[in-house]
């Protein structure tokens, strides 16, 4: 969280779907080595905001920049598809909710991990097979298993394949969707502490959707609180969460207090 400059930047951010603002005149700005958390409730344009960032879907106004490992300032949109598909394929990570979106089902958990390495130019065998054992053992599963298929594995294992999947590469930002989602809570607990390990580690910048507020305070360096596609408080985790300032984030809080 030292570089001196953001490495994603987004401006008045606007996007409507019919007479819907998911996104009203949002501004974010993600610092390497930073996890910012977008928290709201169901339908407050958390997933829509991720994927204008990413590039995903095209926003009615505003821009998204990129500044990548050479420092070079890329705006997501407006590069062209090939500019796009380089940034996903070697700067950025995607950890999806539901694991079958970001794994390859029929193909063993090796060769998910490898694969990837391959995308970005490995080419001996051997040494592909190693690293991905080696990440297989980071994620907690058994190197043993890398000739199993993932459609094989418990959910939380998906998971944890889909995560290694994604940071075998070592991307300099990572976006999440509700990662932990759908998982039974024991599950969601180790996971939530393999990815802080991992995310700390490896010193990567993250922007992860969450309506969870104790996944953000276990996660997330900062927060931006939204409703109704509009930013109404960002801040620190724990500033945020101990002395929200906005009345939603009040309501947000206490609802979870509360229950
Ligand atoms: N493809 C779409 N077509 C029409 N409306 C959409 C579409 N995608 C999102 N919306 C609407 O835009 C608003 C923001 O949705 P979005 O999915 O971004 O919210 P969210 O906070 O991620 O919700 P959830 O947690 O339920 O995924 C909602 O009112 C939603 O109904």
């Amino acid at each position: 969280m030292t570089a001196d400059a953001p490495i994603l930047e987004a401006r008045g951010l606007s996007l409507r779907f019919g007479p819907v603002p998911a996104l009203d005149d949002v501004a974010l700005r993600v610092w390497p080595g930073e996890v910012v958390a977008i928290l709201g409730e169901s339908g407050s344009g958390k997933t829509s905001l991720l994927r204008v960032l990413s590039g995903a879907l095209p926003a009615d106004t505003g821009e998204v920049l990129y500044r990548d490992a050479a420092g070079a300032v890329v705006p997501v949109h407006g590069s062209g598809e090939a500019a796009l598909r380089r940034l996903a394929r070697t700067e950025w990570g995607f950890v999806h909710q539901n694991p079958r979106d970001g794994l390859r089902l029929n193909v063993s958990a090796g060769g998910n991990v490898g694969e990837r390495l391959m995308a970005v130019g490995a080419r001996h065998y051997g040494g592909i097979r190693a690293a991905a054992a080696e990440w297989l053992r980071r994620v907690e599963i058994d190197p043993a298993r890398m000739d199993d298929l993932p459609r094989d594995f418990s959910g939380g294992m998906q998971q944890r394949l889909q995560i290694a999947r994604t940071l075998v590469t070592r991307p300099r930002l990572v976006f999440m969707d509700e990662p932990t989602g759908g998982l039974d809570v024991s599950v969601q607990a180790r996971l939530l502490d393999l990815i802080r390990a991992l995310v700390a580690g490896l010193g990567l910048a993250v922007l992860l959707v969450t309506h969870d507020i104790a996944v953000a305070r276990l996660l997330a360096h900062r927060l931006v609180v939204m409703r109704r596609g509009r930013v109404v408080e960002h801040g620190l985790t724990d500033r945020v969460l101990d002395d929200p300032q906005h009345e939603y984030t009040q309501l947000l809080v206490s609802s979870v207090l509360a229950a």
